[in-house]
């Protein structure tokens, strides 16, 4: 890892199920994030994206490779150590788990800086909620706020914590195209203003013209990496002619599906018992002749339920 490399993924494969049922979501993938750049992951669906993004996040452990963040051996950490690290330098902002029921948006806001024992001046936590539009919702719970509203505050969050890096899976998925472009830019403002780091998954070719980079995956391996800027119609037609070149056509077929291999040290009863988990909008994937039960719950809520219990004491 250079110093200028926030997140460094080496040769990291990772693995769901076993026997018949283990499927290869990642197949040996070596990719780096540079300091101050946003790069888009795209790829087919079950092209290993998600999975791509949580092994870097730390959400999940990869079965073999390593994975760097901010400096930071991941490989080996605790699951403490591992929640500490996501709290300090990543930032999340992701549908399915971004904000803790309980607090309000400002709260939520200080959250990450209040687990880490700093307490952030409320004016700077105002600026932040400011910043990205939502002066009138500082007391709103999340259930109190719309799909956008709630990105936002996930985006305030990386404003006044300032993690090394914001992993964004499908930020605008649920947005109409004024509310994307608006947490576009905010993603865009993180990297040009304040040199941090954005990695954001997702299916929208628009939404990936707005970043430096384009990172797309099929059949769990890198297909294509291209770093000239991009419209999102040369983006649109680059997807396409991956598909019909035949690339991430061939999912989870045996061609990826390895049951003669060790079983993955991070399995699902694993990753239960240690609370980490998918997110709930990966709930059950059909393909064309398999269908993977996902699990339910994601990953920080229940490191969201550990902090909120903590908060609950010190708030
Ligand atoms: N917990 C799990 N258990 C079993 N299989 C899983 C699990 N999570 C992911 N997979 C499988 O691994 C493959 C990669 O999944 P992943 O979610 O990374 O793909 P993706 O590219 O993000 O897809 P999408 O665009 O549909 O969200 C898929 O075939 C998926 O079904």
């Amino acid at each position: 890892m250079t110093t200028t490399q926030t997140v460094v993924l080496d040769e990291v494969r990772a693995a769901y199920g076993d026997g018949e049922r283990r499927l290869v979501a990642l197949d040996g993938v070596s990719v780096a994030f540079e300091r101050g750049t946003f790069t888009a992951v795209m790829g087919p669906s079950g092209s290993g994206k998600s999975t791509l993004l949580h092994c870097a996040a730390g959400l999940e452990r990869p079965a073999e490779g390593s994975v760097a963040v901010d400096g930071v051996v991941l490989d080996d950490l605790s699951e403490d150590d591992l929640t500490r690290l996501r709290r300090d330098r990543i930032g999340f902002v992701f549908q399915a788990f971004n904000l803790v029921s309980a607090l309000t948006a400002e709260q939520n806001v200080s959250l990450p800086m209040r687990l880490a024992g700093r307490r952030p001046r409320a004016a700077d936590v105002v600026a932040a909620l400011a910043a990205v539009g939502l002066t009138d919702r500082l007391r709103h719970r999340p259930s109190e706020l719309s799909g956008g509203e709630q990105q936002r505050v996930a985006i305030a969050r990386a404003l006044i914590s300032r993690p090394a890096v914001v992993f964004a899976d499908e930020p605008t998925g649920a947005l109409d195209s004024v509310t994307s472009r608006h947490v576009l830019d905010l993603l865009r403002a993180l990297v040009d203003e304040h040199r941090q780091t954005v990695v954001m998954v997702t299916h929208d070719p628009v939404a990936a013209a707005r970043a430096d980079r384009v990172v797309f995956l099929a059949d769990g391996r890198i297909a294509d990496d291209i770093r000239q800027a991009q419209t999102a119609e040369d983006i649109a037609a680059r997807t396409t002619h991956l598909e019909k070149s035949g690339v991430g056509n061939t999912v989870h077929s045996g061609a990826t599906t390895r049951p003669d291999e060790p079983e993955a040290p991070a399995s699902v009863s694993q990753r239960e018992e240690t609370g980490v988990r998918r997110s709930a909008h990966h709930d059950s994937v059909r393909r064309s002749d398999h269908t993977y039960e996902r699990e339910e719950t994601s990953p920080d809520r229940a490191a969201n339920r550990q902090d909120a219990d903590h908060l609950e004491e010190s708030w």
